[in-house]
């Protein structure tokens, strides 16, 4: 199998650069006339991925709003993920886990794990347990080619609190920036990527010479737009793909209206 970043890139130059957000709400679900049930999630996400399949690059569904459902909504989880892969796109399953290492082991088999029903093709992952608590995912990544995303500087305004406080060299999110960039070298599959939000008006971090992919929420609801992009991220604009929840799915359910919405997103 090719490596996650292969596959990002061929979907991408197939598709367009833009990923996603399943974010069943419940406001969401019942504007569409679904109901908050297993059965009413289930419907929703079917509902995006028929519509959006075949021409959406990549797929986030938000483990979260499974969760709420229970061993139930976990399941849904994994139809989705297989009806994402079947459909031809690539999934991010939005966990943002992080433990210290003998419990990261479990989670990265759960989510990275080569059969595990709920691996999609990357996770994001949270490093507030110190990045080298993150390496069983980083292994796996690699092993089994998927990618990881690390949270460095989130898109909400609460995140600088401790993304922008200083560290040993310089902020915590440059800290992980560095660490993130140094092991994609090492490994060189560029199997971890970085999240970083779309939100702000000037980073605070240096990504300029990030090497894997950037995953980047924001655009949309949280007031991020796909314009300022080039701007904010500069050199490493290339690398950068855009993520769109409720900014789509306010369009739904109807599919044509999905579909154009994703259009205008994507054109600008
Ligand atoms: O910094 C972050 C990291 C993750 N998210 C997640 O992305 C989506 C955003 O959805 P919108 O509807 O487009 O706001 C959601 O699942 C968040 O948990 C983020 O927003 N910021």
């Amino acid at each position: 199998m090719s490596t996650y970043r292969q596959r990002l890139k061929e979907v991408v130059a197939a598709r367009g650069n833009l990923c996603v957000g399943i974010d069943p709400h419940a406001n969401l679900l019942s504007s569409w006339g679904m109901p908050l049930t297993a059965s009413g999630l289930e419907t929703y996400c079917r509902t995006i991925v028929d519509a959006l399949g075949e021409t959406v690059a990549v797929f986030k569904p938000q483990a979260a709003f499974f969760e709420v459902y229970g061993s139930a909504g976990m399941a849904v989880l994994e139809r989705v993920l297989a009806d994402i892969r079947a459909a031809g796109a690539l999934s991010i399953v939005d966990a943002k886990r992080g433990d210290i290492g003998s419990t990261m082991e479990a989670y990265a088999e759960a989510y990275l794990g080569k059969d595990s029903p709920l691996a999609g093709d990357a996770v994001t992952l949270s490093p507030y347990l110190g990045f080298g608590s993150l390496m069983p995912a980083f292994e796996r990544a690699v092993a089994f080619d998927k990618g990881v995303y690390v949270l460095a500087r989130t898109s909400n305004p609460e995140g600088g609190q401790v993304q922008l406080a200083l560290g040993r060299g310089g902020s915590v999110a440059q800290e992980v920036v560095d660490a993130a960039k140094e092991l994609n070298t090492r490994a060189r599959t560029r199997a971890i990527g970085l999240v970083v939000g779309g939100t702000h008006g000037s980073l605070g971090i240096d990504v300029s010479d990030f090497n894997g992919s950037i995953l980047v929420p924001g655009i949309g609801a949280q007031g991020g737009r796909m314009e300022d992009l080039p701007g904010l991220f500069g050199a490493a604009f290339d690398n950068v793909l855009p993520m769109v929840g409720r900014g789509i799915l306010q369009a739904g359910p109807d599919a044509e209206a999905l579909r154009r919405r994703v259009s205008t997103f994507l054109a600008e």
